[in-house]
């Protein structure tokens, strides 16, 4: 893959909350690339800072250290105008619950259109590109005159993806886009959004905590347990070999056919006592090629010896 072209490159992101006497680092010290048309997955529990991730890149959450770099230039800190513009169209953003996303109390069609607002467009102009972006995710343009609660979930998901499409982007930040959807209608979300790539060339990140959703739709995985990117690696190869005792604890929890016996396996594949680094911090290493790694010394040993 590397002969690809790098969209966004994240070199040692970190996202503190809290003041400056009590800081939390949500995010400490995250790296990865993201090549232009791949659908690139974060993972992780709850809680491990993948949708802070995501809003640090769309410049929501300050960055506390580190660079987004997207198309080559910074985006995080101070930025241009002209800048600024261009990553608030280019880099769309679409949300886990679509019911809480969307204003209740607008029609459909300021929804889908709110983003262009500031351009000035026609009236006419406006319209046609709502109608566009609602049949691009096949919805009927006449649904731009109704409120979202007349809407299923799936619906009201595509018009969250309509609301991101209008803006042309180049990269979408998909956070947990199906897992608030009926199952039967999570196929259909995601199929629109594979066709709608390979339409566009879109370059997708999309974040998720259900590992088998992301085995079938991205092409490499990061995993993100407590802030820190612990396994880097192309989809296929991280299932095939998870090396980082988290992500084993990850693909353990799935199938989840009995939550109680999967919860105890969970125990018991991960031990948390490997995140004390004191005396042996932890570094990358490749593994593999394309296989990255985050391990101290004792933990690299325990792999090899199973190996
Ligand atoms: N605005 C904020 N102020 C303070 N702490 C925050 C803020 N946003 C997130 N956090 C904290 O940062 C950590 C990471 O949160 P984040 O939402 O990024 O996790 P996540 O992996 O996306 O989880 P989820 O799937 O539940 O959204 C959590 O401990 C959260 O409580």
């Amino acid at each position: 893959m590397s002969e690809r072209k790098k969209l966004l490159e994240v070199n040692n992101l970190e996202v503190t909350f809290g003041s400056r006497r009590h800081p939390f680092r949500a995010v400490k010290g995250v790296s990865f690339d993201i090549f232009e048309g791949e659908t690139f997955g974060l993972v992780g529990e709850s809680g491990s800072g993948k949708t802070t991730i995501g809003r640090a890149i769309i410049r929501i959450h300050p960055t506390s250290g580190g660079e987004i770099r997207y198309r080559g230039q910074k985006i995080n800190g101070r930025i241009s105008a002209a800048l600024d513009r261009t990553v608030t169209r280019q880099i769309q953003m679409i949300f886990q619950d679509p019911m809480a996303s969307l204003n209740e109390r607008a029609k459909v069609d300021y929804i889908v259109s709110e983003g262009l607002y500031g351009r000035h467009l026609k009236e006419e102009e406006r319209r046609e590109k709502v109608a566009k972006a609602l049949s691009d995710v096949g919805l009927l343009p006449e649904f731009a005159s109704r409120f979202p609660h007349e809407f299923s979930g799936g619906q009201r998901q595509r018009i969250g993806i309509a609301r991101a499409l209008i803006m042309d982007p180049d990269f979408i930040i998909a956070d947990e886009p199906i897992s608030a959807l009926d199952v039967s209608i999570r196929a259909q979300v995601l199929n629109l959004m594979s066709q709608l790539q390979k339409e566009r060339g879109l370059t997708y990140l999309f974040i998720a905590h259900d590992l088998s959703v992301v085995r079938f739709i991205c092409d490499r995985i990061a995993v993100i347990h407590k802030g820190e990117l612990v396994e880097l690696a192309e989809s296929e190869q991280l299932f095939a070999n998870p090396l980082h005792p988290y992500t084993q604890a990850l693909l353990s929890a799935i199938p989840m056919p009995d939550p109680i016996a999967e919860k105890q396996k969970k125990l018991l594949v991960y031990d948390p006592s490997m995140h004390h680094y004191e005396n042996d911090p932890p570094a990358w290493v490749e593994v593999e090629p394309g296989h990255f790694l985050l391990a101290n010394q004792e933990e690299l040993e325990k792999i090899r010896d199973k190996r």
